[in-house]
């Protein structure tokens, strides 16, 4: 499994809507604090839009509803996983992707087998709190020779302008959220994003 080297993440199925159709072939909705009714219509929403679009839709956090939905790519932090059930996961076949924020998360989520192992933050992020110091673009190139073939996300404070960087640096994929919707420009802003990870896209 190859991911594209462009990972948007937004919390709405609107987002998904408005962006994804721009050429956006990897998304994450990650929606924080709804009732399970929004979130299981937003998760219809967004399948919808990324099956029109030809775009990978993964769903953060809610696996069991990713289940329901008819969903099959779930990503988890090492908090989601603990409280997870991985066999029923597996059983259903849903590609998963794992947060990992140091070596010793690394280990936990290495022993899971996931499809893809996401590293942040790369540099300080404003979304969230993290308790993690930004990792830097080394860090990231120790994760790829530790974990061989395997897919890597990188994540935290990347840009348009800072994505090569972390592309260069044996990420996979480089995951974003703010650069893209706290622009005053989203639409302008993605197609930056699509051009400036143009040499790491695979076609077809
Ligand atoms: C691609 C990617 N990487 C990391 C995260 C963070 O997941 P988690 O640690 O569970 O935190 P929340 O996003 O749930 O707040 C992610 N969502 N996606
Ligand atoms: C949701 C999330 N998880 C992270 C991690 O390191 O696990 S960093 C992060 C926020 C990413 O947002 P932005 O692109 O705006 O910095
Ligand atoms: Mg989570």
């Amino acid at each position: 499994m190859k991911l594209d080297p462009f990972y948007l993440i937004v919390d709405s199925a609107e987002w998904i809507e408005r962006l994804v159709p721009l050429g956006v072939k990897l998304v994450q909705l990650r929606i924080k604090d709804r009732p399970e009714p929004v979130l299981r219509e937003e998760i219809r929403r967004a399948k919808a839009a990324c099956a029109a679009a030809g775009c990978q839709l993964i769903i953060n956090d809610y696996w069991r509803l990713a289940i329901d939905e008819g969903c099959d790519f779930i990503h988890l932090g090492q908090e989601d996983l603990m409280a997870a059930d991985l066999a029923a996961i597996r059983r259903v076949g849903l590609k998963l992707g794992l947060s990992t924020h140091d070596p010793s998360e690394l280990e936990t989520a290495l022993a899971a087998a996931p499809d893809y192992v996401a590293l942040g933050p790369v540099w300080p992020t404003i979304l969230k709190e993290m308790k993690w110091a930004p990792q830097g673009v080394e860090r990231l190139a120790d994760w790829r020779r530790r974990v061989g073939p395997m897919s890597l996300v990188a994540i935290g404070g990347i840009t348009a302008e800072r994505a090569p960087l972390v592309l260069e640096n044996g990420a996979e994929s480089a995951a974003v959220v703010t650069d893209i919707t706290r622009n005053p420009d989203p639409e302008a802003r993605t197609r930056q994003w699509l051009a400036a990870t143009a040499p790491w896209r695979s076609v077809g």
